[in-house]
């Protein structure tokens, strides 16, 4: 049985307001215990464990599936957890997870239900974050939401828990009574930390001509439990006892900041080493003339190194109300002195940082020591060697960890001389390490521990956002929020300020040119977050914004207004909403999209907001008009005139990767490709207009290609050609078609998807977030109009009828398995998760590469009456390991023109 280790009338649960008493009331009560409020001090409400009645009512609890990161084997609540709640009568769900460290049979041994779907259960328990599509409106969630010092990238989520009127209760947020946080992983996140970095120095060491004994410690999670890492790291630390550290490189010394849990966690771990704590003032000493056969450990309070700016002096009341009158003076006193440095220390803005980048610059010159250096046993370069900073809070008591590490990739060198950051335990600098998921590395002991503090908590949760708006206690993240992108604003000082929304398959590009520029300030928008992350990780002076510019206006206009020129790569259908908050901000606007008539519309708004707005920069639209206008300049000149224009373009795979019924790869927006199929066009053939309408009936206008013989390429007309006439001044031509090009057999694949109304944009809510989860087959049933229950095989055959018993169409649906079990992607329409599906079926993979290929055709009349045709080729293939083909022509074009619009803003 699990002990209650702590008073319920001691804990209180900072987060909520007497404003939301009544609806917190009846949450508990239906579910969980008899909890009273019984004092409104200070504007807390605090919670006092009435009597320990159970409801006999049975409740449900559901622990969920971590999915946001792939290290994620923790849960927040064990098998013994789960076998005392049983006991008191809860039922609880468990979702399946292969990923979860402690086994599925174990929660099964104690009571727990696997279960997907935990729409049931009134509390919903989980360690990290949800994504925001799988959250269930109204339900009671329990997770780390990382949101309380309204951290940018999860503000999206907020948004989307007061939207879906969810009541979150974080963790971060239950404190007991004297504020001191009642659950958490920190001493996990010490204990691994710990381990890490030793294993890091090993590397360190080893790259600076030394073998050490931490050559034999690995990463935390290597070992099967803390057990496991402890013997290695008392080996190691026999060996050191025993003088086999190369003296060169001196005594080393660790500081420990902070003295919470993760400072004894990493302290615990350091333990196993034949080490010996001294006071600070000591430090100097022993690390000059200390025993080589020990290491010495540090734990600096916040009196040994804070100091009030004024008078030099620490007063720890003070501290608290005024932590900006303080300074900390571990750069002079401590880390000169210091090997390597863990930080466990909690930082809040205006509080001292240890660290600036201007220290790490001074910490980073040659120390001499006393033993003398030879090439065989060289010193070190200088004494601060590493940093384990814990905290993970970037940009915090250590300005220059502007990252964060991961497991995958635990170290990386910061180099203060060229304030840059490279991966690698190479080279000149400090070797750091910030996992912000430390305790993951040893799931099963940390779940344990932290399920055993938080399950005498289980039913008193901090509110933070209850029935849409933030609790009055907590609308301090709205403000704190603007006032961060305010200073981020700022931060951009003199720099020309770029506005990029959209981080897909053609923004990589865009990102490197502009960067190149370093007086160019760039802020990236998107709704993807991964995507944003993948996209500006490599960039330090870029800032990411995670946000839904349909669904966040105000925050998009806002964003604008920072800005002077905004580059738009979001779906083309967003382009008119951007292009009205720019006409409203006077900001300018570049896209690589059509002009549509949408924004077109704009025009005169756009001309009265004396800005300047650019479409079609890319490739087609884009490289096609200028290697067009060249060739139509030319013959103008020489008197020619221009009496057909033909160009075609397509984005594919490289012949070797078109290894599928579609022939067909995508490399720009999967919903763009699809909707491309149904879409009209209009032509001029030999002086007849040709108009095919919208629906599919471009795939019938069909022609073989064979411009390049040793290509098997078909293609299709694209749009309105005929617009084009005027703005290249070729209005004598009798021919003018723009159209696509694809491996031959593509239309007729499609042909079969439009068929069975897969290619629709109109908004299908059985699709949305929060509408039960359908299958592909189930889908398939209500297109086709039979009962979702038909067997495959009735299905199938209702299929091949409709696709007018063409076989190869079918066996395209079945190998997208658009007949099977696959669930249908959350989207507002149907084409929307057909996009996303076949987006997960038709990737590049690793080592394949793209082509783009375009051929216009000129035909010319000379004054003399002679005719020529001229040809222009563009074939493009992408980088195995960089930019795809169509990146970097859509990418390039359009940031060139950005940068020109910067530099010169009336060029256009
Ligand atoms: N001219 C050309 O040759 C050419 C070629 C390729 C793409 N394009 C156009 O360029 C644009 C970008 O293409 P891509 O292939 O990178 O597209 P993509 O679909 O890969 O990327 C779209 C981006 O927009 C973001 N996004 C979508 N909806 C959003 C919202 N509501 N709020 C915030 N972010 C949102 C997505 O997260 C994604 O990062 C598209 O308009 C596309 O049609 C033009
Ligand atoms: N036509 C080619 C190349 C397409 C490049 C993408 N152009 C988009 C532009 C859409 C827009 O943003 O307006 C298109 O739809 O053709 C092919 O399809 O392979």
């Amino acid at each position: 049985m699990l002990k209650e280790t702590r008073s319920f009338a001691q804990t209180r649960f900072e987060s909520y307001i007497y404003m939301h008493y009544f609806t917190t009331l009846s949450l508990l009560s239906s579910g969980f215990t008899m909890l009273r409020a019984f004092s409104h001090t200070d504007g807390r409400c605090v919670f006092r464990h009435a009597s320990k009645r159970w409801h006999h009512r049975k409740s449900v609890l559901a622990i969920r599936r971590e999915d946001v990161n792939a290290w994620e084997r923790r849960a927040p609540l064990a098998p013994k957890h789960v076998k005392e709640l049983t006991q008191m009568g809860y039922k609880v769900l468990v979702q399946p997870s292969n990923r979860r460290a402690i086994h599925e049979k174990d929660y099964v041994k104690a009571g727990g239900i696997i279960q997907e779907d935990i729409s049931e259960a009134s509390l919903i328990v989980g360690v990290k974050r949800p994504p925001e599509d799988k959250l269930i409106p109204k339900k009671n969630y329990a997770f780390f939401s990382h949101t309380i010092k309204a951290q940018e990238a999860n503000m999206p989520l907020l948004d989307e828990i007061l939207r879906q009127e969810i009541r979150l209760f974080d963790y971060e947020k239950m404190v007991d009574h004297k504020g001191m946080r009642v659950v958490a992983f920190g001493k996990w996140a010490g204990v691994a930390g710990m381990i890490n970095i030793l294993h890091g120095l090993g590397l360190r060491f080893l790259a600076l001509g030394h073998n050490t004994p931490f050559m034999h410690i690995g990463m935390a999670h290597n070992y099967r439990n803390s057990s496991q890492a402890v013997q290695a790291v008392r080996d190691a630390g026999y060996e050191i006892s025993l003088g086999l550290m190369p003296k060169s490189v001196g005594p080393l010394t660790f500081v420990f900041t902070g003295t919470g849990n993760v400072s004894k966690g990493a302290q615990e771990m350091f333990n196993a080493l034949p080490c010996e704590f001294v006071e600070p003032h000591e430090l100097k000493e022993v690390s000059r003339s200390g025993d080589l056969r020990k290491v010495y450990g540090t734990v600096l309070s916040r009196h040994h190194h804070l100091v009030r700016k004024r008078d030099g002096l620490y007063d720890p009341v003070d501290y608290d109300k005024h932590p900006e009158l303080y300074t900390s003076r571990f750069n002079t006193d401590i880390a000169p002195y210091t090997t390597c440095l863990i930080n466990g220390i909690y930082w809040e803005q205006h509080t001292p940082r240890l660290l600036s980048r201007q220290d790490a610059q001074k910490l980073l010159v040659p120390v001499r020591s006393a033993t003398g250096s030879t090439e065989g046993c060289p010193e070190l370069p200088h004494k601060l060697l590493a940093i384990c900073d814990i905290s993970a809070d970037t940009g915090g008591s250590i300005e220059f960890m502007t990252e964060c590490t991961t497991i995958d990739s635990p170290f990386c060198m910061y180099d203060a001389d060229q304030h840059i950051i490279h991966d690698s335990v190479e080279g000149s600098g400090i070797l750091m390490c910030s996992i912000d998921n430390l305790p993951a590395q040893l799931p099963i002991e940390a779940t344990e521990y932290f399920g055993d503090m938080l399950f005498p908590y289980i039913e008193e949760m901090a509110v933070i956002a209850s029935n849409g708006s933030l609790t009055a206690k907590y609308e301090y993240i709205q403000k704190l929020r603007e006032s961060r992108e305010h200073a981020q604003s700022l931060k951009m000082g003199n720099k020309k300020r770029v506005l990029l929304l959209g981080s897909g398959y053609v923004s990589g590009p865009v990102l490197e040119y502009l960067t190149r520029d370093s007086s160019v300030g760039i802020t990236v928008a998107s709704v993807m977050k991964e995507q944003l992350e993948q996209l500006t990780k490599k960039y330090s002076n870029v800032t990411s914004v995670h946000m839904d510019v349909i669904k966040d206006e105000e925050k998009l206009s806002s964003l604008v207004k920072k800005h002077e020129l905004v580059i738009s790569l979001l779906p083309y259908s967003a382009h008119p909403l951007v292009a009205k908050k720019c006409i409203d901000s006077k900001v300018n606007l570049v896209t690589a999209s059509y002009l549509t008539p949408a924004m077109k519309e704009l025009q005169e708004s756009v001309e009265a907001a004396g800005i300047t707005v650019i479409s079609e920069m890319g490739l087609d639209p884009g490289l096609d008009h200028m290697l067009a206008m060249e060739c139509i300049d030319k013959a103008k000149e020489v008197g020619a005139t221009v009496v057909s224009y033909t160009s075609f373009c397509g984005g594919l795979p490289a012949p070797e990767h078109s290894d599928n019924p579609l022939r067909y790869k995508f490399s720009w927006s999967p919903q763009g490709v699809l909707l491309n199929t149904v879409q009209s066009a209009t032509y001029l053939k030999n002086g007849e207009i040709i108009n095919i309408p919208a629906g599919g009936a471009l795939l019938d206008s069909v022609t073989p290609m064979d411009f390049f013989p040793g290509l098997n390429l078909e293609g299709f007309p694209n749009r309105d050609s005929t617009k084009y006439a005027e703005p290249y001044g070729i209005q004598t031509a009798h021919t003018l078609l723009r159209g696509t090009l694809r491996y031959k057999g593509y239309s007729k694949t499609m042909g079969g998807f439009v068929k069975l109304g897969l290619i629709n944009p109109d908004p299908y809510p059985l699709l949305s977030s929060t509408s039960p989860p359908l299958t592909w087959k189930e889908l398939m049933c209500k297109l086709i109009g039979i009962k979702p229950s038909a067997e495959y095989h009735v299905l199938k055959e209702a299929v091949f009828s409709k696709l007018e018993k063409d076989e190869h169409q079918l066996e395209a649906v079945e190998w997208l398995g658009l007949l099977g079990d696959e669930p249908v992607p959350a989207a507002d329409s149907i084409v929307g998760a057909l996009a996303k599906h076949m987006e997960k079926k038709l990737p590049f993979g690793a080592g394949e590469r793209d082509m783009i290929v375009m051929r216009n055709e000129i035909g010319l009349r000379h004054p003399s009456g002679h005719l020529e045709d001229k040809f222009i080729d563009l074939v493009v293939y992408g980088d195995n390991k960089g930019y795809s083909a169509m990146a970097k022509t859509v990418g390039y074009p359009t940031a060139i023109a950005a940068k020109m619009v910067l530099d010169v803003p009336c060029v256009f």
